[in-house]
C-alpha cells in the first residue's frame, strides 16, 4: 500500500475542503421561484392537497367562530332568563369542537402524506438527475455536500412544504377571520389593534431577514462538516495508521463548534423574537382591556363581546407568532430547495449520440487530442495527441505520473469531450455514438477496484442484464477468479458471498480479479487495464497478469494496459510513451530499445 500517497491525498482534500466549505459550485442560477416550484410538485397530488386544504378551512373557519361563541355564551349566562339559549349555544360548541378534531386530523395527515410524497419526489428526481451528471460535475462538487442534499436537505423541505404551509395556511384564515369578526363586534376598538399590528409586522419582517441568512449559513456548516466526517469514515485505515484521530477530532469539533456557533445565534435570535412578541401580545390585551372596559362601563359593549374581543386578539396573536415560527421553517426550506434545484437545473454538457456501439470491431484512432480539465482550465493536460490502435491489437501507456496516461482513457470512455480534436472508434466520432451502448463495448478495470455492497454474483454481473451461469463462469475463469471463488473453504457461500462494508473482506487480488471477471462479462471488443497489477503484491499480481496474458493472447479484444513494469508491456504491440501530455515515441518494445541504443551510439 502506498500511504504516503495515500495522505497525501488526505491532505489535498482537507485543503480544499476549506475552499468548498462554504459554496457548492453548482454553475446557473435557479430560474423562477423556487417555491412556486415546491408548489408545483404538491400541485401533482391535487387530491390530497385538496383535502388538506379543505380541512384546514373547516378547521380555521371553527376557531374562528369559537371565540363568538363564548362570548355569546357569557352574554346569556349574565341573563336570567338564558338557560335554554345556554343549552343551544353549549350544543353548538360542542358541534363545533368535534367538527374541528376532525378536520384537523384530515389537514394533518393529507399535508403529512404530501410531504412524504414530496419527498419522494424530489429525493428520486434529484437522485436521477445526480447519476446523470457529467463527471465534470464531480470533480467539483464533493459527495459528502451531495449526499446531505439528498438527506438532510431533502428533510427540511418536507418539514418546510408540510407542516409550515398548512399552518401558515391555517393561521392565515384564522386572523382574517377573526379580523372580520372584530370588525363586526367593534370597530372602533379594532381600530385601537391596528395601531400594534405594523410595528409586530416591521419585528416579524426584520427578524425573517437575519434568520434567512443564518440558516444558510447554518446548511453550509453542517454540509461541511459532514463532509469531514465521511473523508475520515472512509479512510480510517490511513487515519489509524498515521494516528491522527486526535487531530481529525479536533478538525470535526471545529467544524461543529461553526455549527453550533451559528444555532446559538439562531437560538438567541429566536428567543429574543418570541419574548418581544409576547411583550406586545400583553400589550394589546392590556390595551383592550383597558379601553374595551370602558366601552363596556359606558354601555357600549357587552361583557360577552368584550369576552370575545380578548380572545380574538390572542388568537390572532398566537396566529401571528405562529406564523413566523412556521415561516422560519418555510425558510430554511426555500434556502435549501435553492440549492437543490440549482443542482437538478446544472446542465449536462456530454450530449448524447444515438448511433449503436455494438457493432464497433475496437479500431480506435486519436486525433490531434487536446485537453484540459474543466476544473483546471489553465493547465493542458494532453497536447496533440495522435493514436492509431488496430483492431485486436495490444497497446501499452507507459510515462512518468502525471502524464497523461488515465487522462486518455478517461476520454476514450467519454467522461469527458476533448477540448480540441477527435477520438474515432472504427472511424466515426465517439460523439455519434450512444453511450450506454458504447460503455457496454468497453470493460473497464482501474487500479483501485471498487466492488459495490451485495453478492459476487451481483458485482460480477454489475451493468448486465442477461447472463447464464456459463457466462459467469467463464468471465471468472479468464479473470482468474474460479478456483478462489469456488473453494469452500474461504467462500462456502461461494458466489452469493456477500462482499462490501457489512460482508466478507476480498483481499486486493481477488477484488481485482473480480472487477475483471465484471469487465469481461459483458464481452467487451475494448478491455482497458488502468495499472491492475501496481497495487498488489506479487502473487496478486501474477495471478491478474496471468488473466491478462491470458486474454492478450486471445488477440480477440482491443487492449490497452497502463502500467510501469516491462513485465506488464513488453509483449505488447504497441508500446506509446507520454511525456507531460505528449506522445514522445511509441512502437515495440524492440523497436524503442534499438531507438535508445542508435541515440546513445551517436
Ligand atoms: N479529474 C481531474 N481534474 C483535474 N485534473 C486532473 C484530474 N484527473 C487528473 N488530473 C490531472 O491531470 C494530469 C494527468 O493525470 P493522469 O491521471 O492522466 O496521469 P497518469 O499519467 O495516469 O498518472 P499516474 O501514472 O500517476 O496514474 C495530472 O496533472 C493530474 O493532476
Amino acid at each position: 500500500m502506498n500511504f504516503d500517497a495515500d495522505y497525501q491525498k488526505i491532505q489535498e482534500e482537507k485543503k480544499s475542503r476549506t475552499a468548498i466549505e462554504s459554496e457548492i459550485s453548482i454553475g446557473n442560477k435557479p430560474k423562477g421561484s423556487n417555491f412556486m416550484r415546491l408548489i408545483r410538485y404538491s400541485w401533482k397530488h391535487k387530491l390530497l392537497l385538496f383535502l388538506g386544504n379543505f380541512g384546514l378551512l373547516v378547521t380555521s373557519l371553527s376557531m374562528v367562530a369559537l371565540p363568538y361563541l363564548t362570548g355569546q355564551m357569557i352574554d346569556t349566562i349574565t341573563k336570567s332568563d338564558g338557560k335554554e339559549d345556554l343549552n343551544k349555544l353549549t350544543f353548538y360548541f360542542i358541534i363545533l369542537t368535534i367538527v374541528s378534531a376532525v378536520f384537523t386530523f384530515v389537514r394533518a395527515y393529507a399535508y403529512n402524506i404530501l410531504g412524504e410524497k414530496i419527498t419522494f419526489d424530489l429525493r428520486n428526481e434529484l437522485f436521477q438527475k445526480l447519476i446523470t451528471k457529467d463527471i465534470e460535475f464531480f470533480d467539483s462538487n464533493r459527495s459528502g455536500e451531495l449526499i446531505s442534499r439528498l438527506s438532510s436537505d431533502i428533510s427540511v423541505i418536507n418539514k418546510g412544504a408540510n407542516d409550515s404551509i398548512s399552518m401558515i395556511l391555517k393561521n392565515a384564515v384564522q386572523f382574517i377571520g377573526s379580523l372580520i369578526l372584530l370588525w363586526f363586534i367593534s370597530w372602533n376598538l379594532t381600530l385601537v389593534l391596528f395601531c400594534v399590528i405594523p410595528p409586530f409586522t416591521i419585528i416579524v419582517i426584520l427578524f425573517v431577514r437575519s434568520y434567512k441568512k443564518l440558516t444558510k449559513e447554518y446548511q453550509q456548516a453542517v454540509a461541511a462538516s459532514t463532509q469531514i466526517a465521511s473523508e475520515v469514515l472512509g479512510n480510517m485505515r490511513i487515519v489509524r495508521s498515521f494516528s491522527t484521530e486526535e487531530k481529525e477530532g479536533s478538525q470535526y469539533q471545529n467544524a461543529t463548534s461553526t455549527v453550533y456557533g451559528i444555532g446559538n445565534k439562531i437560538a438567541i435570535l429566536g428567543s429574543q423574537f418570541m419574548s418581544i412578541g409576547i411583550l406586545l401580545g400583553y400589550a394589546v390585551i392590556l390595551a383592550i382591556l383597558y379601553y374595551g372596559g370602558s366601552l363596556v362601563i359606558e354601555d357600549k359593549l357587552t361583557i360577552g363581546d368584550l369576552s370575545s374581543f380578548v380572545l380574538y386578539t390572542l388568537t390572532m396573536t398566537i396566529s401571528i407568532l405562529a406564523v413566523s415560527g412556521f415561516m422560519n421553517q418555510m425558510i430554511s426550506a426555500a434556502a435549501v430547495s435553492e440549492k437543490i434545484f440549482s443542482i437538478m437545473d446544472h446542465p449536462v454538457k456530454i450530449q448524447n449520440g444515438s448511433l449503436d456501439a455494438q457493432k464497433i470491431t475496437g479500431e480506435i484512432t486519436l486525433k490531434n487530442v487536446t485537453f484540459q480539465y474543466p476544473t483546471k482550465s489553465n493547465v493542458t493536460t494532453l497536447k496533440s495527441i495522435d493514436l492509431e490502435i488496430k483492431k485486436g491489437e495490444v497497446v501499452a501507456l507507459v510515462g512518468q505520473s502525471g502524464s497523461g496516461k488515465s487522462t486518455i482513457v478517461q476520454l476514450l470512455e467519454r467522461f469527458y469531450d476533448s477540448t480540441e480534436g477527435q477520438i474515432l472508434f472504427d472511424n466515426i466520432d465517439i460523439k455519434e455514438y450512444n453511450q450506454q451502448k458504447l460503455h457496454q463495448t468497453i470493460g473497464f478495470v482501474a487500479q483501485e477496484p471498487t466492488l459495490f455492497s451485495g453478492t459476487l454474483k451481483e458485482n460480477i454481473t454489475y451493468g448486465v442484464s442477461a447472463y447464464s451461469q456459463e457466462d459467469i463462469d467463464n468471465a471468472m475463469k479468464l479473470a482468474n477468479a474460479y478456483e478462489f471463488v469456488s473453494n469452500k473453504q474461504i467462500f462456502p457461500d461461494g458466489l452469493d458471498t456477500i462482499v462490501g462494508e457489512r460482508g466478507v473482506k476480498l483481499s486486493g487480488g481477488q477484488k481485482q480479479r473480480i472487477a475483471i471477471a465484471r469487465a469481461l462479462i459483458k464481452n467487451p471488443k475494448i478491455l482497458i487495464f488502468d495499472e491492475a497489477t501496481s497495487a498488489l503484491d506479487s502473487e496478486s499480481e501474477f495471478q491478474v497478469q496471468s488473466a491478462i496474458d491470458g486474454l492478450v493472447s486471445t488477440g480477440q479484444k482491443t487492449i490497452i494496459i497502463i502500467a510501469h513494469r516491462l513485465s506488464t508491456i513488453i509483449n505488447s504491440n504497441k508500446i506509446v510513451v507520454i511525456q507531460n501530455g505528449e506522445i514522445v515515441e511509441q512502437g515495440r518494445h524492440q523497436d524503442l530499445i534499438e531507438k535508445k541504443m542508435e541515440s546513445i551510439n551517436s
